[in-house]
């Protein structure tokens, strides 16, 4: 470690953050506009690189080690920035803004004013520890439980406790050593630091890409509409299903339900109102269902419903919560016609279940509507 020059340890990071912040650019001018951040966590490789060209250049004055610092801190600024944005949470611009001018004018002080490089060493690593806390914080609360926020969670934390043993050893060591000589303690700070940069760039790239698979994946499986699983989805969870309740024999049932009388509401109010009943339906719905249960829109105004865990008498009751859901007086509250069906063992197959279902339904419809058939 002590072999390795600061400088080299810089100029090549900065080189691979540098490309980071290329693909960080282009994926903020391709990605879809609900991922928010972006800008930002492309921003912060730039501006860490300015502040590091500046450390670098030969011959370098105070002025030029003060603007490092200030690269250094709205880098990592703007970092968290792009984490709050990313997770549609608040941003305090102002506060920070604000925040990033006192500390500058706490720099400019111990560089010109008290020159201490203790103290500025303490204010600077004191503002970045307190920004990494403040976004691991963030991403704990908000963030997913998924690999790229926790590779990110992990940066934060392990250059957080690095940041703070700074602190301390530089308010506790008698000679003080310049950022940029080649001891291995200030090989190891900034060899901290360049890997603390990088991996956050790439965490933010990951995070973004994982969201745009989560985007697509969820676009590709539910009805924009009703926010319910599209046809091929639910078909699809009913089918594994079955193939769980073969492997450990337990009873689960099919719903079908279709709304009563829907080509009137959209013939008297209109189409709108039709798609605003459907979307209230789809809504009054899932307050009832449990969390494993599955809601899927199977076509225009027919919906099906997985319960699994679930036999033929539950389903049937939970039919009547439904239906007593739909009828609390909401203006877009409408009646509904089900049809009942449970899984009848091995023998038995999805296309069997949707078709007794489907049976049931027509038959709660030629007894009159607004109730429950079995088949
Ligand atoms: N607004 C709206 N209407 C839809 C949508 N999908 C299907 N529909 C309408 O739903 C209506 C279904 O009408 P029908 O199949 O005659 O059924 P119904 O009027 O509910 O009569 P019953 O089912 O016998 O009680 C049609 O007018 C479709 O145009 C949608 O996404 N939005």
């Amino acid at each position: 470690m002590s072999s390795l020059d600061p400088r080299s340890l810089i100029i090549m990071a900065n080189f691979m953050a540098l490309v980071m912040g290329a693909v960080l650019g282009f994926m903020w001018r391709q990605y879809p506009r609900t991922i928010h951040g972006l800008r930002e966590w492309a921003l912060m490789p730039a501006v860490w690189i300015v502040g590091a060209f500046l450390y670098l250049v030969p011959g370098r004055t105070e002025v030029m080690l003060w603007l490092a610092n200030a690269g250094v801190l709205a880098g990592f600024g703007l970092f968290h920035l792009g984490c709050l944005y990313f997770l549609d949470r608040p941003a305090p611009v102002r506060a920070l803004l604000g925040a990033f001018a006192l500390l500058m004018g706490a720099l400019g002080w111990f560089t010109w004013g008290a020159p201490s490089y203790v103290a500025r060493v303490v204010v600077v690593s004191a503002a970045i520890a307190a920004l990494h806390a403040w976004t691991l914080v963030v991403l704990w609360r908000h963030g997913t439980r998924r690999l790229p926020t926790r590779l990110v969670q992990l940066t934060l934390s392990v250059h957080l406790v690095i940041l703070l043993v700074r602190m301390q050893s530089a308010m506790t060591a008698r000679q003080i050593e310049g950022l940029m000589e080649p001891s291995s303690v200030q090989t190891f700070y900034i060899g901290a630091f360049v890997m603390t940069v990088l991996t956050l760039s790439i965490g933010a790239l990951l995070m973004a890409t994982d969201r745009v698979r989560s985007e697509f994946e969820h676009l590709a499986a539910h009805d924009s509409l009703t926010e319910a699983l599209n046809r091929r989805a639910i078909l699809a969870l009913c089918q594994d299903e079955q193939d769980r309740s073969l492997r450990q024999p337990r009873p689960f049932s099919l719903m079908m339900l279709d709304l009563d009388h829907f080509k009137a509401i959209n013939d008297n109010h209109g189409h709108q109102h039709g798609d605003r009943v459907l979307a209230h339906f789809a809504h009054t719905l899932r307050g009832v269902l449990r969390r494993t249960d599955r809601l899927g829109r199977y076509g225009g105004e027919e919906f099906l419903v997985l319960l699994p865990g679930t036999d033929a008498q539950a389903a049937t009751a939970l039919a009547g919560r439904m239906r007593a859901a739909l009828a609390s007086g909401h203006p877009l509250d409408c009646k509904v016609s089900i049809g009942v069906t449970e899984w009848q063992g091995a023998a038995d197959s999805i296309d069997g279940m949707l078709a007794r279902a489907d049976a049931a339904l027509y038959q709660a419809k030629a007894q009159g509507r607004d109730r429950t058939c079995v088949g």
